[in-house]
């Protein structure tokens, strides 16, 4: 039995690719704080609704998706429950498996997982990393939930934070792009829709070409910039507003914000 504990956009999406990898609904348990979601999850997905306390209980794996202010809560509440040996996955931002592990207490196995919302179509990149009481099992058994739903990767902990400014808020930032990009093309005349179009079907291709073709980035890159051409006008540009820069320094602030993320 999996349990997951806060089926707010991230335990929804770990919900439904579990179900589509072919777990069966009656295998797993979820909470929600409030009464009317909880209602709306267990009409969507068949699974039944419990306490936290009752997940705790009954689960062999739990999977704890709320968000980081509301981990030391959950794990207060739920601590008096966990029998020993259980699984416990921590998905929140920031939260260690040391801070899990001493609120637990016992010798509870703990992995910690950053994963993203492309879970949504098994796309998902998910970055994993094990406590002090965790082994390989436990780790075999977080790469068997999560690779249905896309790629998974082990980690030292220490790495954990960069990975979720990266990976976890990674897709963020090309949504960000495409609203700027679509900007430009209302800025150009196009209509909004065909723009959004064409700047979601350029970045479609290029991720596929990246991840397919083995090339490296700028090889690619090159081969779109002409000589005296269109793009190397454009990239004149981003260069002049130091887009790179602005990258290096927003992905450094999302890892400083994932490491104070635990205090509140
Ligand atoms: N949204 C994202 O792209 C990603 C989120 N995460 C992590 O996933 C976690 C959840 O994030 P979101 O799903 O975006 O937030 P969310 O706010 O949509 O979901 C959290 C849910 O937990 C529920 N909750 C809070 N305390 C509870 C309790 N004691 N018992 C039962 N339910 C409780 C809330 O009502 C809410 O529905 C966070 O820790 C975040 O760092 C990780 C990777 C990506
Ligand atoms: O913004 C956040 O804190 C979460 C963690 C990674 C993505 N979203």
């Amino acid at each position: 039995m999996i349990a997951i504990l806060g089926t707010g956009k991230m335990g929804e999406a770990l919900l439904s690719g579990l179900l589509r990898a072919g777990v069966e609904a009656g295998e797993i348990v979820a909470t929600a704080r409030r009464e009317e979601r909880a209602r709306s999850l267990a009409e969507r997905y068949g699974v039944r609704m419990v306490s936290n306390a009752e997940a705790a209980k009954t689960a062999d794996t739990l999977i704890l998706a709320v968000k980081p202010q509301d981990m030391a809560a959950l794990l207060t509440e739920i601590a008096p429950h966990v029998p020993a040996g259980r699984l416990v996955v921590s998905a929140a931002a920031g939260i260690t498996t040391a801070f899990v592990e001493s609120r637990l207490g016992g010798d509870v196995p703990v992995v910690r997982v950053m994963s993203n919302t492309p879970v949504l179509v098994d796309q998902a990149m998910s970055v994993i990393s094990a406590g002090a009481h965790a082994g390989e099992d436990h780790l075999k058994q977080t790469e068997s939930l999560l690779s249905p739903v896309g790629k998974v990767l082990r980690i030292p902990e220490s790495q954990q934070d960069a990975a979720t400014a990266l990976s976890g808020s990674g897709p963020a930032y090309f949504f960000y792009l495409v609203e700027a990009m679509v900007d430009a093309g209302i800025l150009l005349g196009m209509p909004r829709a065909a723009a959004l179009d064409m700047v979601t079907q350029s970045i479609v291709g290029a991720a596929i070409m990246l991840r397919d073709s083995g090339e490296h980035p700028v090889i690619l890159r090159e081969a779109v910039t002409s000589p005296g051409g269109t793009t190397i006008a454009a990239i004149a540009e981003l260069e002049r507003h130091s887009v790179r820069a602005a990258f290096l320094a927003a992905i450094e602030a999302a890892r400083d914000r994932s490491n104070k993320l635990a205090a509140g």
